[in-house]
């Protein structure tokens, strides 16, 4: 099925006619599975700016075949194509890298056959982050997946990990309060200035964190004007955490973590605390 991009960086009016076609000789082909949900359309808008990017698939499990403006109208005239459906051999056809922004324990057995089918994958779920299988299924209460995709997976943290990320195959992307968590600890554990085992975490999201789906707990009645907080030491991004802060510091290291609803649509606050190691101090 074909595809027609608009606005993608076609023509670029500083390019001789040569230089704009090897640009587009260049372009990475990407699918995205899952681009009915928050994420994946969030993906769709950021790749759509890439200048060396051509969105050539946008995939969904559940409506293949419908106009991907139906349920996103903004789209329209933009990404003007069917949604693809779910199938490793035929995304291969079309793309180089694949993005599944696909829930966890989807993720866990989608991502092998689009690896073991040649393509270049970047999963947005929290499936392939823990690298211990056992303390996978006791957080995300699935079965684990095979240890070699696990053991493959890249933790797609960028600002710390950027080269490690490069050239790989396979990207695993942190999860979004692990983010807010860990780019505001890894410079202050790197310098030296915190002790790792004094950290307390007090993180708020806005309600799209939660995904698309509506269920009770995220129902515009029971958030609006309320605040809550939820899986309290039962939160999936615990591990997460604490096994990158394990490894940059060398020891083990647990933290407390703590996350809060808030009525609002999207970010994410995180306030941490920690002691300072007493060769410094704080000026106020
Ligand atoms: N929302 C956020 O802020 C963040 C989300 N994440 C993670 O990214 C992933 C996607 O999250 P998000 O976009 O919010 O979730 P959504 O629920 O909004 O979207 C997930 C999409 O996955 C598709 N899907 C569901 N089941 C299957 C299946 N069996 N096979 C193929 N596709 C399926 C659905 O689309 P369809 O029915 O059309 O196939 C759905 O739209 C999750 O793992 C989430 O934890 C990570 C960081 C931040
Ligand atoms: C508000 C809200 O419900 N947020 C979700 C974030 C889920 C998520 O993105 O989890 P992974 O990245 O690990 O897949 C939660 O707290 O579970």
């Amino acid at each position: 099925m074909g595809m027609d991009v608009v606005g993608s960086g076609e023509g670029n009016a500083n390019m001789s006619g040569d230089q704009a076609d090897n640009s587009r000789d260049q372009k990475v082909r990407v699918a995205i599975i899952g681009s009915t949900g928050y994420g994946g359309v969030e993906l769709i808008r950021l790749l759509q700016g890439h200048p060396q990017i051509e969105i050539t698939s946008v995939i969904s499990s559940s409506s293949a075949g419908v106009p991907i403006s139906d349920g996103f109208p903004h789209l329209t005239d933009i990404i003007v194509q069917n949604l693809d459906g779910v199938d490793a051999q035929e995304i291969a056809g079309k793309a180089d890298v694949v993005f599944a922004a696909t829930p966890s324990g989807v993720s866990s057995t989608l991502v092998p056959q689009l690896l073991d089918a040649g393509l270049k994958v970047i999963d947005l779920s929290g499936d392939f982050r823990l690298k211990d299988a056992a303390s996978y299924e006791h957080w995300y209460k699935h079965a684990a997946p095979e240890a070699s995709y696990l053991e493959q997976a890249v933790y797609g943290l960028s600002e710390v990990y950027g080269e490690a990320v490069a050239g790989v195959d396979f990207i695993s992307n942190p999860g979004c309060y692990s983010t807010a968590s860990l780019l505001g600890l890894i410079p202050a554990i790197s310098a030296g200035w915190i002790d790792p085992k004094s950290i307390i975490i007090d993180a708020k999201s806005g309600v799209s964190g939660s995904g698309r789906g509506v269920n009770l707990g995220v129902h515009y009645a029971e958030v609006n004007e309320n605040l809550k907080v939820y899986k309290v030491n039962k939160h999936q991004h615990i591990p997460e955490i604490e096994q990158v802060l394990t490894q940059i510091t060398g020891e083990p290291v647990t933290v407390t973590f703590t996350t809060h609803l808030v009525p609002m649509t999207r970010g994410i606050m995180t306030t941490i605390y920690a002691s300072m190691n007493n060769t410094y101090s704080m000026k106020i």
